[in-house]
């Protein structure tokens, strides 16, 4: 956050030293000047070169001349000073003429290494263009690669190895008290699967966007990966491989190691805040309930994902001409992000004044077997149990085509991460259910898995399979396009329900407010109030998310409801006395206290 105490950071890494008011000195011109320099001031000339080598110290050719003479930089950067305008269009410039994605996220990724500042300057003033490079889907192409692309390490990676040393490592980080850890231990990285310690691209993908979306200090963040081997054959033959070559442990295993991280973490780092990232199904689950009660902690794939979906659902719902007591959703993928989803809107259902047995029937999940039923004849791990249908007459439903046809949905969820099973006769069926309740209704069709090679459907074939009345999210970014009818051409804006709207904000909301846990409100409260942070502009589009360059907005209304709501369950640990003060200003005082805090750089 802009509050951030760089002397601290400086001071940690002992770099620099004070010597107070610098007095007379040439300027940036040659001419005499007297300067009030209450910056530090490097004690040689290799001070100022080491200024301009700390990525968070570097300001590029925004350095003023004052700064310039005061940081013995004189000589060592160009004459011209530029203002962050320019150095943006310079940047957008040298992406535009890279080739390949992969290509304009390596000029990306080493511009952040060398100038923090800059690199997220042009992220924030062009997130439409640049997130699907930092994140979905481009991530997902640097993920698969990391071992070769590999230049300079970026985040702490602690092998399965290396436990008895979680703390030395921890304390190895060279920014003092991160505020925000996303860890992940690369077993189900986006819809690729297990990629082992390369899984570390979303650890900083994602750190990534709670700086650009949410404005938490670079230097507050921490990406980790653990490292406990991979069931991935490709990494382990290649000769490149930068992770264990080592098959996983056993989940018990697994889960000692996990215990001691999250010990370990608590002590060294008590404030922080732990994202769990792409785990595992069965991992997820286990450490979000695990661990969920005793540390600052959430599950973005389960909780994050439930209440981006959740969100852009209310907003669906009031589109589609569907009563809400008529909705029937069909989920295909019954993993984490499945589950985690539908037992976020069954909240919102019992929160509208449903029981809760009747709001869990609104939901069918399909799997690879097909409709989930209490008699298929398979186990059914703890996570499906809970929609597990007992209505079925015995019949079992293999297909998608079956299920439609049997439940005649208003709502089709895709969290499988696989491609195009949401064909032509699945998504022209929706339709036909949705319009044998009446005219005008419309289908909401949300495939939601990434990166957009894992993309159910295209945005293209959900506009020209329901003659252009979906409602749409995709996980990953698809581009609006237009379709001519005569002389005029309709254009058809797609969604991207992505739970980039909605982690940035909650972490933000719990760190502003030093809470203790992450609640289920807090994560139910995330979803209500960004549903609620469209602007006018935006309803009138028909859109069920804010503009991606609005990010920033809503993850302020996210963080402020987040706040007021860890407040009313009595983990926020401010004193009382700083609520008080804000209430007297309704939301006014305490938003000005988020904007405040804020990274915004080079303004
Ligand atoms: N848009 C967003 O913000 C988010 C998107 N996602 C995406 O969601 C996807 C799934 O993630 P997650 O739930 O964690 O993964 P999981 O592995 O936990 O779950 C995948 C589910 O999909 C089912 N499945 C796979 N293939 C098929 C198929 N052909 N037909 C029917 N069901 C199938 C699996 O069935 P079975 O149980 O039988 O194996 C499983 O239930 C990923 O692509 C991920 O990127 C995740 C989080 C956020
Ligand atoms: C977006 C995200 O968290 C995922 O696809 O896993
Ligand atoms: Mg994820």
């Amino acid at each position: 956050m802009s509050s951030v105490d760089i002397s601290a950071i400086e001071e940690h890494m002992k770099m620099a030293s004070l010597d107070g008011l610098r007095g007379y000195a040439q300027d940036h011109y040659g001419e005499v000047q007297q300067y009030r320099t209450t910056d530090y001031v490097p004690k040689s000339a290799a001070g100022g070169f080491q200024v301009l080598r700390e990525p968070l110290w570097n300001k590029g050719l925004s350095f003023t001349p004052e700064e310039r003479v005061s940081k013995n930089l004189t000589g060592l950067i160009p004459h011209a000073m530029e203002s962050a305008e320019t150095q943006v269009a310079r940047c957008m410039k040298m992406i535009n003429s890279r080739q390949t994605n992969i290509d304009k996220y390596l000029y990306l990724s080493a511009l952040k290494d060398q100038n923090v500042d800059l690199f997220y300057r042009v992220l924030i003033d062009n997130v439409r263009e640049l997130m699907p490079l930092v994140y979905t889907p481009t991530i997902g192409d640097v993920c698969l690669q990391y071992s070769t692309l590999y230049t300079r390490p970026e985040a702490l990676y602690i092998s399965i190895k290396q436990r008895k040393s979680i703390r030395t490592i921890l304390r190895n980080w060279p920014y003092p008290n991160p505020e925000i850890c996303v860890v992940t231990d690369g077993s189900r990285i986006l819809g690729l699967g297990d990629l082992g310690v390369n899984g570390v691209g979303i650890s900083i993908g994602k750190l990534a966007l709670y700086t650009g979306a949410a404005g938490i200090h670079p230097s507050k963040t921490l990406p980790i990966v653990l490292d406990t081997g991979t069931a991935n054959e490709t990494n382990l033959k290649d000769p490149l491989y930068l992770g264990l070559r080592a098959k996983r442990p056993s989940p018990a295993v697994a889960q000692e190691f996990m215990d001691e991280f999250m010990e370990a973490v608590a002590d060294v780092y008590p404030e922080m805040l732990v994202q769990f990232e792409d785990f595992e199904t069965e991992k997820a689950f286990n450490y979000l309930s695990r661990y969920q009660h005793k540390y600052k902690c959430f599950n973005d794939d389960i909780q994050g994902t439930g209440a981006v979906v959740l969100a852009g659902y209310i907003g669906a719902v009031n589109l589609s001409g569907v009563p809400i007591e008529e909705q029937r959703l069909v989920f295909m993928g019954a993993g984490s992000a499945g589950v985690g989803v539908a037992k976020q809107m069954v909240e919102y259902y019992t929160r509208r004044g449903l029981s809760e047995q009747a709001a869990r029937e609104k939901f069918w999940l399909v799997d690879t077997k097909g409709l989930v039923t209490n008699d298929r004849g398979d186990k059914l791990p703890d996570h499906k149990k809970y929609f597990s249908r007992q209505d079925n007459g015995g019949h079992q439903f293999r297909t998608l085509e079956e299920v439609i046809e049997y439940v005649r949905p208003s709502a089709l969820v895709g969290l499988t991460a696989t491609f195009g099973v949401f064909t032509e006769s699945v998504v022209r069926a929706l339709k036909a259910s949705v319009d044998a309740g009446g005219s005008g209704r419309r289908p909401i069709l949300f495939p939601l898995s990434n990166p957009l090679t894992k993309a159910e459907c295209t945005f293209e074939q959900a506009i020209q399979w329901t003659e252009g009345t979906v409602i749409f999210a995709s996980g990953s970014p698809f581009a609006s396009f237009s379709i001519k009818h005569g002389d005029h051409a309709v254009t058809y804006h797609p969604n991207q329900g992505n739970n980039v709207y909605v982690f940035p904000g909650l972490g933000l909301g719990a760190i502003l407010c030093k809470a203790s846990k992450v609640t289920d409100e807090m994560v139910y409260i995330a979803a209500q109030s960004l549903s609620e942070s469209l602007n006018a502009e935006e309803i009138h589009k028909g859109l069920i998310y804010p503009h991606i360059e609005r990010v920033r907005d809503a993850s302020v209304v996210v963080a402020r409801e987040v706040m007021k709501a860890a407040r009313r369950e009595g983990v926020s640990t401010l004193p009382e006395s700083q609520w008080v003060e804000w209430e007297e200003w309704g939301d006014v005082a305490l938003t000005k206290f988020i904007k405040e805090k804020i990274y915004d750089p080079l303004k």
